[in-house]
């Protein structure tokens, strides 16, 4: 397959969310690391797109500035217009360890409950969305149950249940099936684009597996090694209705992995020239 095979998704025009020229250097402890050189790229509304990329690419420094949790060196993020300064409220994030993002001593609905009551919602409100949220990840009768009382998977949905019950604009998933089995891997993919699909939300999906950056994705950016550009960024034409088993034997299905893999293989050993001021 050629390079012309694959389409490019770049857009030119403002997106939903708006990554634009972010650089980010940590400093400290006598080291200097440029972990993202410089990041420009748009998500609009409604997609669902996923980020690939060696391990160290900075794509967690990447979520993390996304989501205001980390202040950029250079450039900005914006959503829906505003500069991003701090954790905005339209955003949630699901991160890969549920483990240490879902707090032991409260039950799973009062741990879906916390940012809801952070955002003053009303406590009938509040009871609502949590028993939708549950529901939407097949977790209706777990709600007074403590996350060590459930599986690494159920715990996991949990997380998903406490992100969707805030209503987010956005999305944010870093590497959020790493550390849980095969199979529950695929059900929680496959839960995602539901959730996706039927609430209309923005999703940027981080992962280091190729084949479910593609099985999920409308997009995939790929991020080069350390310190990080967007080296390419890669329309999913896949039929929109996916199945784990039909979808991934699809020929387009290979094609599009394919050549994913050798982006990320060509992407491990592309490295820019250092930035003025900054080393590795
Ligand atoms: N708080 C920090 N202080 C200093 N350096 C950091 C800090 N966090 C990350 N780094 C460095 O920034 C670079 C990018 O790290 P980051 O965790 O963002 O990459 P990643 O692509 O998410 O990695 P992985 O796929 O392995 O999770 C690495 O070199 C890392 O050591």
């Amino acid at each position: 397959m050629t390079s012309t095979d694959v389409k490019s998704a770049v857009r030119a025009d403002s997106g939903l969310l708006d990554v634009r020229g972010v650089q980010k250097t940590y400093y400290g402890s006598g080291r200097t690391v440029e972990a993202v050189r410089d990041l420009t790229f748009s998500v609009g509304t409604g997609e669902l797109a996923c980020i690939v990329g060696p391990s160290g690419a900075g794509k967690t420094t990447l979520l993390k500035c996304i989501a205001g949790l980390l202040p950029p060196t250079g450039g900005e993020v914006r959503l829906g217009g505003a500069r991003v300064q701090g954790p905005p409220p339209g955003m949630a994030v699901v991160f890969q360890e549920y483990g240490r993002s879902l707090f032991p001593w409260m039950t799973v609905a009062d741990n879906i409950a916390l940012p809801l009551k952070q955002k003053r919602t009303p406590k009938p409100r509040r009871a609502a969305l949590v028993a939708e949220a549950l529901e939407s990840v097949g977790l209706r009768d777990v709600p007074h149950a403590y996350p060590w009382q459930l599986s690494g998977g159920m715990q996991q949905r949990v997380a998903i249940a406490r992100a969707i019950a805030y209503e987010p604009d956005v999305l944010l998933m870093d590497e959020p099936f790493a550390a849980v089995d095969a199979q529950t891997r695929a059900e929680l993919e496959d839960l995602t684009r539901s959730l996706w699909r039927n609430l209309g939300m923005t999703v940027l999906f981080v992962t280091h597996d190729i084949d479910e950056a593609v099985y999920l994705g409308q997009r995939v950016l790929v991020l080069s090694g350390s310190p990080t550009v967007v080296m390419e960024d890669v329309a999913v034409d896949l039929p929109a209705e996916r199945e784990q088993l039909s979808t991934r034997a699809l020929p387009r299905f290979a094609e599009l992995r394919a050549h994913v893999y050798e982006q990320v293989q060509r992407a491990k050993t592309f490295h820019t020239a250092p930035a003025a001021g900054a080393s590795a």
